[in-house]
C-alpha cells in the first residue's frame, strides 16, 4: 500500500465529501428515510458515499472496500481493505447538533492503520500521516492544499481526575456505572467518532462504549487515536485489542483510553 497516496487520497475525499453534506445540512429541509436496521439515512449519507466509494476505487482498483451505505460490500473478507462510514451521527446531522463526522480508514491483518476523521460543521479535520503519526489540521481545510498541521498525542492523565467523554445519543445506566468506578474531573457528550479524536487530542483520557457499533464506526476514529498513542481495547477483555475484519463488521462494546489511565474492569 503506498500510504502518501492514500493519505492525499482519503484527506481531499473527506473534505469533499463533507461539502457534499453541508450543502445539504444548510439548505432547505431534506427526507429522512429509514434502513432495514431502522437507523436513519438521508441523502446526505447517499451522496458523501458515492463520492468516496468512487474516488476510492479510481485510485486504489485492487483494494477491497467495504462501506455503510452498500450492503452488498458487508459480504467482503479481506485481508487488507477500506472501510467507509460517510456520516456517522446522522441522527445529530438530522438534529442538526454538529457532531458528524466523515470516516475513511484502512484496515491491515485486523488493525485500522491510517484514517482521516473530518467534522464539517466544526470544521474539525484528523488524519494519520503516511509514517502513521496523527496530526490535525487546521485553517482554510483547502481540498487542492495541505494547511497548518499539528501532531496530536494523548493525554498524560490525571487518575485523581479524568476527563471523560461518552455517546450523546446512547447513553445508558450501565455505561454510567462503569464510568462511576472512576474519578471523574469532568465529563463530557459527543456525537459519532469526534469522541475518539477528542481522546487522540487529549480533550478527554477515556471513552467508553458499552453499546452496539460497527466497523464503519470505529475505524478510522480508531486509527486517528492509535496514531495519537492511544489504545482501543474490549470492554468484556481489556487484554485484547478491538480487531476489524469480523463476523458482520459488528463491534463488541470497547473502551478506548490514553495508556496512562488506571484502566477497571469490566
Ligand atoms: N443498535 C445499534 N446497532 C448498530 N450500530 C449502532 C446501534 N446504535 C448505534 N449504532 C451506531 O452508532 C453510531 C452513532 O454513534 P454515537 O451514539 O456515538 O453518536 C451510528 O452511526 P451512524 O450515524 O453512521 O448510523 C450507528 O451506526
Ligand atoms: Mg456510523
Amino acid at each position: 500500500m503506498d500510504y502518501g497516496k492514500l493519505v492525499v487520497e482519503m484527506r481531499r475525499l473527506a473534505l469533499e465529501a463533507g461539502d457534499k453534506i453541508m450543502e445539504i445540512y444548510d439548505g432547505p429541509e431534506f427526507e429522512v428515510m429509514v434502513k432495514s436496521d431502522n437507523s436513519p439515512v438521508t441523502v446526505a449519507d447517499e451522496a458523501a458515499d458515492a463520492l468516496i466509494s468512487a474516488g476510492l476505487r479510481a485510485a486504489f482498483p485492487d483494494v477491497a472496500l467495504v462501506t455503510e451505505e452498500q450492503s452488498a460490500s458487508h459480504d467482503i473478507r479481506a485481508k487488507t481493505f477500506l472501510i467507509v462510514d460517510p456520516l456517522d451521527g446522522t441522527k445529530e446531522f438530522i438534529n442538526r447538533r454538529g457532531d458528524f463526522t466523515v470516516n475513511i480508514a484502512l484496515v491491515e491483518e485486523g488493525q485500522p492503520t491510517r484514517g482521516v476523521v473530518y467534522a464539517p460543521a466544526k470544521g474539525r479535520l484528523f488524519y494519520t500521516q503516511a509514517d502513521g503519526q496523527t496530526v490535525e489540521e487546521t485553517g482554510a481545510l483547502d481540498k487542492q492544499a495541505v494547511g497548518e498541521t499539528k501532531p496530536i498525542s494523548v493525554s498524560s492523565p490525571d487518575n485523581g481526575g479524568l476527563m471523560v467523554v461518552a455517546s450523546k445519543s446512547h447513553r445508558d445506566q450501565a455505561t454510567d456505572d462503569y464510568i462511576g468506578q472512576y474519578e471523574v474531573r469532568d465529563m463530557t457528550s459527543a456525537g459519532s467518532s469526534l469522541k475518539f479524536c477528542l481522546v487522540a487530542t487529549g480533550e478527554a483520557d477515556l471513552y467508553p462504549r458499552l453499546g452496539r457499533t460497527m466497523e464503519w464506526d470505529t475505524a478510522a476514529g480508531h486509527a486517528v487515536l492509535a496514531g495519537a498513542g492511544g489504545l482501543v481495547v474490549r470492554f468484556d477483555n481489556p487484554q485484547l485489542p478491538l480487531v476489524y475484519g469480523k463476523e458482520s463488521f459488528a463491534n463488541p462494546f470497547f473502551i478506548a483510553y490514553a495508556p496512562g489511565v488506571d484502566l477497571k474492569g469490566a
